[in-house]
């Protein structure tokens, strides 16, 4: 409930932030943002691409094309040319060449302003420039020219243009096999530099978050050995490479000259991203546990997944691999959420992270597509909305992993410590005797310490099984560990030896001393009642350190031979090695 409470929160203030910037964009108009002036254009939408840029220019004088009033940004996947003219004017146009005026007035006729198209994945972007009805100049951009065939060596498809004439037409075409989202931004050179240097900002925070993150899994990774860390890095990594690549990073820097590596890394590593977001989801999630089907059927999902790759080469339309790819991934979406839904409703711990992570991946991603399709007001945050998203997926998944990773250092605690425990009295059992009392041992020869030993033993517990039954005597086991914990010292540690003997290492206690709280304890066992209707007894063995005692071995023996001759005795004795065992030895 409280994950859906975020998503939804998250959404909306996404879908205000995208409003308020819009808004705040159109009431200012002022010269320190680029402008977005897909509300000035006139549109057409040509099947097939047979018309020139001046067919279009005489559509728009004879006034037939369509004004993009509602400042449509998305024109969806089509295999038509869209073609769109901007009227540049410079007294009347534009709040923009006015602000100009009032800022710089005598360049204002010379004044170049920037013209960017604010995608990256487009494959052909022409743009005309007409002047009193002649076509001055023509630019080619897009992904099918290499960056040092641009005209600028910008991230995005970008021209400056120097507009000396009371009107300029410019006149748009775009193809491409990608989704159509067109955002055309115009400003000055100032305004156009700010802009990149705050994407430099942005993408920089962005990636330097997302590597701090992917570093930190794989060291967890190399550490723990955990799949999971491995599954997450994959994951991360194959979106940080996606995002890398639609935007443009790419191309500029790594592959400029690779019209190939551009067309095709995009669908190529979209895959990788939504197969690694797959395996992951299955992996991360305690599906083996909470829907096993699904984890047995997992190698036919990737199977799937895996024929639709075979699919794509083999059909080899780049249209078609995005647009498959793009309808996989909102399934595979609106499936995460779904899965991490049914893992919190069983009690998955991590799905506490998950589903809270993958809805603000999922409601970034939403806000963006938005935007793109006009449903909210497009602005560059509302855009940036899924890379917003999956920081703060990413973010919350890598915590869900710290936590996993404090999990799992507990349970091994609680492993180790069970281990070293008897699970019946929690007395330390025989295994824990070396790890704590060797070290003792070594240092208290080597401070000539005298340490001591008890060994008891319950007398008769046979009978007390036999009469009572297995579940009394268990009780009784731990009734008397506990009054023997009672009795001794805090620095005496305590353990359960065997069956119903116990053994007590008292450090820095002479012998004599050790005899006294054996005593003690033997007596206080029998004056009181364990419980309403019986009564034990037990007997003791005794031995303490000599000068030049070497192995704690020897000492347990020694105890223990006191103890046979406890019980020799009569039982609900102490007895204590000396001299008078020695000499019977020899
Ligand atoms: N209830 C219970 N009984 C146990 C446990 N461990 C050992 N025993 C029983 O303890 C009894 C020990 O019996 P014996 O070794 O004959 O010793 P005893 O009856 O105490 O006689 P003495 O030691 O000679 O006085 C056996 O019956 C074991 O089954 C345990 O964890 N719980």
């Amino acid at each position: 409930m409280k994950a859906l409470l975020l998503f939804i929160g998250f959404v909306i203030v996404n879908c205000l932030w995208g409003g308020l910037s819009h808004a705040y964009a159109k009431s200012t108009a002022s010269l320190d943002k680029m402008q977005l002036v897909n509300d000035k254009l006139w549109m057409y939408y040509e099947e097939g691409s047979q018309l020139t840029a001046e067919d279009i220019l005489t559509k728009y004088q004879q006034n037939t094309l369509i004004k993009n009033t509602n400042g449509r940004v998305s024109y969806g996947f089509t295999g038509n040319t869209v073609w769109g003219v901007l009227a540049v004017e410079l007294d009347t146009y534009g709040v923009l060449v006015t602000r100009i005026a009032n800022n710089s007035p005598i360049n204002v006729p010379f004044l170049p302003l920037k013209i960017e198209i604010d995608n990256a994945w487009l494959d052909d972007i022409d743009l005309y420039f007409f002047e009193n009805g002649q076509r001055k100049r023509h630019v080619k951009l897009g992904d099918n020219q290499v960056h040092s065939a641009r005209f600028e060596d910008a991230r995005m498809p970008s021209v400056f243009y120097r507009f000396t004439q009371p009107e300029t037409l410019v006149v748009f075409r775009f193809s491409s096999e990608d989704p159509m989202t067109i955002p055309i931004y115009v400003g000055p050179p100032v305004v156009a530099k700010n802009k990149t240097t705050e994407n430099a900002y942005f993408y920089g925070a962005l990636y330097g978050a997302l590597v701090i993150l992917l570093v930190y899994n794989l060291v967890l990774y190399s550490y723990l050995k955990e799949r999971r860390y491995l599954l997450y890095s994959l994951y991360l990594l194959s979106f940080l490479l996606f995002n890398f690549t639609y935007t443009g990073h790419g191309f500029w820097w790594l592959w400029s000259e690779s019209i190939f590596l551009q067309q095709w890394l995009l669908p190529a590593l979209m895959f990788l991203y939504l197969f690694s977001a797959v395996r992951f989801t299955i992996e991360f999630l305690n599906t083996q546990l909470y829907l096993p089907t699904l984890y047995r059927c997992r190698k036919y999902i990737y199977g799937a997944l895996g024929a639709l790759a075979v699919i794509i080469v083999l059909i080899g339309s780049r249209s078609f691999a995005v647009m498959s790819q793009l309808a996989v991934l909102t399934t595979i979406a609106i499936w995460m959420l779904l899965i991490g839904i049914f893992a919190y409703r069983n009690g998955d711990t991590l799905a506490k992270f998950f589903l809270p992570a993958i809805l603000c991946g999922t409601g970034g991603a939403m806000v963006s597509s938005l935007a793109t399709w006009g449903l909210i007001p497009y602005s560059k945050w509302a855009f940036r909305g899924i890379e917003i998203g999956m920081v703060l997926e990413m973010s919350l998944l890598s915590i869900s992993l710290a936590f996993n990773y404090k999990q799992v250092q507990q349970a091994r605690r609680n492993a180790e410590r069970d281990a070293r425990l008897d699970p019946l009295t929690s007395l330390y059992n025989r295994r824990a005797f070396e790890d704590l009392v060797y070290p003792i041992w070594e240092m208290g020869k080597r401070s000539n310490k005298f340490m001591s030993v008890m060994l008891i033993d319950i007398d008769w517990f046979k009978g007390i099984n036999d009469k009572y039954g297995h579940d009394m005597g268990d009780k009784v086991l731990k009734k008397v560990a506990e009054e023997i914990k009672g009795q001794v010292r805090g620095s005496d540690i305590t353990f359960r030896w065997g069956g119903e003997e116990f053994l007590v290492f008292l450090p820095n206690t002479r012998v004599h001393y050790a005899k006294q709280i054996a005593e003690n304890l033997r007596v206080h066992l029998f004056t009181h009642d364990i419980n309403k209707f019986i009564r034990v007894t037990v007997s003791i063995g005794v031995a303490g350190t000599s000068p030049g005692e070497e192995d704690i071995n020897v000492l347990i023996k020694q105890s223990d031979q006191a103890l046979y001759l406890a019980k020799a005795k009569g039982r609900n004795k102490k007895w204590c090695f000396g001299r008078k065992i020695q000499n019977k030895r020899k």
